[in-house]
């Protein structure tokens, strides 16, 4: 494992091709050819990861694909790119570069967008390159300021366990650090050891940035007898107990999470005098993203207030991340909030994901009548009740029927699946298939691996 190796990893000198091959080896790839995606801005860190994979993949078969993202906020950016490029070639990488736009009339922090912009556009690309891993360049030191500013940001367990070496995200992508255990000053002397140049971003000198200002005030730390040495030992004692954790509630959701098709989910709570509050608030922090449609998590803080409502035998009913929570004393039943539910017209030949939560699939030409998907609403499933009375009698819970996906046209409503529900006028006419997102996170069970 990555953790007992580098320990005794030297601290100087450039990295080897043997000692990299070490570190590889704590990942495990699907059988050869290998097609390896290689995210490199140019800086130091990915420039020395990208020499040290192209030696590894070569000799142990398979494809490097790199990717560069042009963010265009300096006036150097596109000059940049085409010098990473260009490097690149010359040893025979293959590299494509994306330019990054804001959205028009975006608000907020332009770094953070373009952070999340940045891994959008890489985690497209690799769909399209049929790319199901990405090194990204993080290295040791990355780790101890990042521990750092967590700390300054109190950040729970989870948050100080740091980066993970391995993680895959929802669309099935995973990415892979090799060189969390290698300090910085070792990519640098592996990068003139073998004359390859880099780009000195100047941002990672700017004192106004806190990352920066910490990397200025650890060697103050390190005298002072806060070294490194102990930072990372604490940082990979939280990793642990976060695997650990989350191997546990993995085993809860399989034991107690029913994720219904319908798009909503039921924790089976009836032992709760044996069940973790720990374990229920992580395995309701992965419902509530799953069935909340979010990409963030609402914070162990406010699902950690949730559990101990929902564990104190009373009935509860709250709302949190874009769900409604309902907790009996056997059960709690998450259902989707009807609050900003997203409305698409339908095109033919199409396919998209609606509220992140359902597939939708219009699989043939389809002539365009001005059909919208939404939610069905409270006024829907009143009016569709009115008309077929016997829809009162679905098995879908209550709660869950207003956030269901419905296709209307206007104000009338031609079809809600999931109620088997379609108007008679439209048979043989919508060439449509809705399910739950494949790809959900509860289902893929989002493993970390430290
Ligand atoms: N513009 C870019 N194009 C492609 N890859 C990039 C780019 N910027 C960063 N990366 C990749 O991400 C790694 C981390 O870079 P950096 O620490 O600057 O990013 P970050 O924005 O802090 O990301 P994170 O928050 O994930 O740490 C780099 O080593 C490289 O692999």
């Amino acid at each position: 494992m990555i953790d007992g190796k580098s320990t005794l990893l030297p601290r100087e000198g450039p990295l080897n091709g043997e000692e990299f091959a070490g570190l590889m080896s704590a990942f495990t790839f699907p059988r050869a050819p290998l097609r390896l995606g290689l995210a490199v801005s140019g800086g130091a860190d990915s420039m020395a990861l990208c020499l040290l994979l192209k030696e590894w993949i070569d000799a142990q078969g398979g494809n490097l694909f790199a990717v560069t993202v042009d963010h265009g906020l300096r006036s150097e950016s596109e000059f940049e790119a085409s010098w990473v490029g260009a490097r690149l070639a010359f040893e025979g990488i293959e590299h494509q570069i994306l330019n990054w736009e804001r959205e028009p009339g975006a608000k907020g922090s332009i770094q953070v967008q373009a952070r999340e912009g940045r891994y959008q556009a890489i985690a497209k690309w690799c769909e399209a390159n049929e790319i199901s891993y990405l090194a990204l360049g993080h290295h040791h030191d990355d780790q101890i300021e990042t521990f750092l500013m967590r700390l300054l940001r109190q950040s729970g367990a989870d948050g100080l366990a740091g980066m993970s070496a391995l993680r895959q995200d929802d669309g099935g992508l995973s990415f892979v650090r090799p060189l969390l255990s290698i300090p910085k000053n070792r990519l640098l002397e592996t990068l003139r050891n073998r004359g390859w140049g880099w780009i000195e971003e100047p941002s990672n000198h700017k004192g106004d940035y806190l990352r920066n200002r910490l990397r200025q005030h650890l060697p103050v730390m390190e005298r002072q007898g806060l070294k490194g040495t102990a930072l990372t030992r604490i940082n990979r004692n939280l990793g642990r107990i976060r695997r650990n954790l989350e191997i546990r509630t993995n085993n809860f959701i399989d034991r107690c999470v029913i994720i219904n098709s319908v798009g909503f989910a039921e924790i089976d709570i009836s032992e709760s005098t044996t069940t973790n509050r720990d374990i229920l608030a992580r395995a309701l922090e992965k419902v509530l993203m799953t069935i909340g449609g979010g990409n963030y998590s609402p914070g162990l803080v406010k699902v950690d207030r949730l559990v101990e409502d929902l564990l104190s035998g009373s009935e509860v009913k709250s709302t949190l991340s874009g769900c409604q929570i309902i907790g009996s004393i056997e059960k709690i039943t998450v259902v989707r909030e009807t609050r900003k539910l997203p409305q698409i017209s339908l095109k033919s030949d199409s396919e998209f994901l609606w509220d992140n939560r359902f597939y939708v699939h219009i699989h043939k030409a389809m002539e365009d009548k001005g059909l919208v998907l939404q939610a069905l609403g409270e006024r829907g499933w009143q009016k569709l009740c009115e008309a077929n009375p016997l829809l009162k009698k679905t098995g879908v819970p209550f709660d869950a029927r207003y956030s269901l996906p419905a296709i209307f046209l206007g104000d009338k409503i031609i079809t809600v699946p999931h109620l088997e529900y379609l108007d008679p006028a439209w048979i043989d006419k919508l060439p449509i298939k809705i399910r739950f997102n494949p790809k959900n996170k509860l289902i893929q069970h989002a493993f970390t691996v430290a």
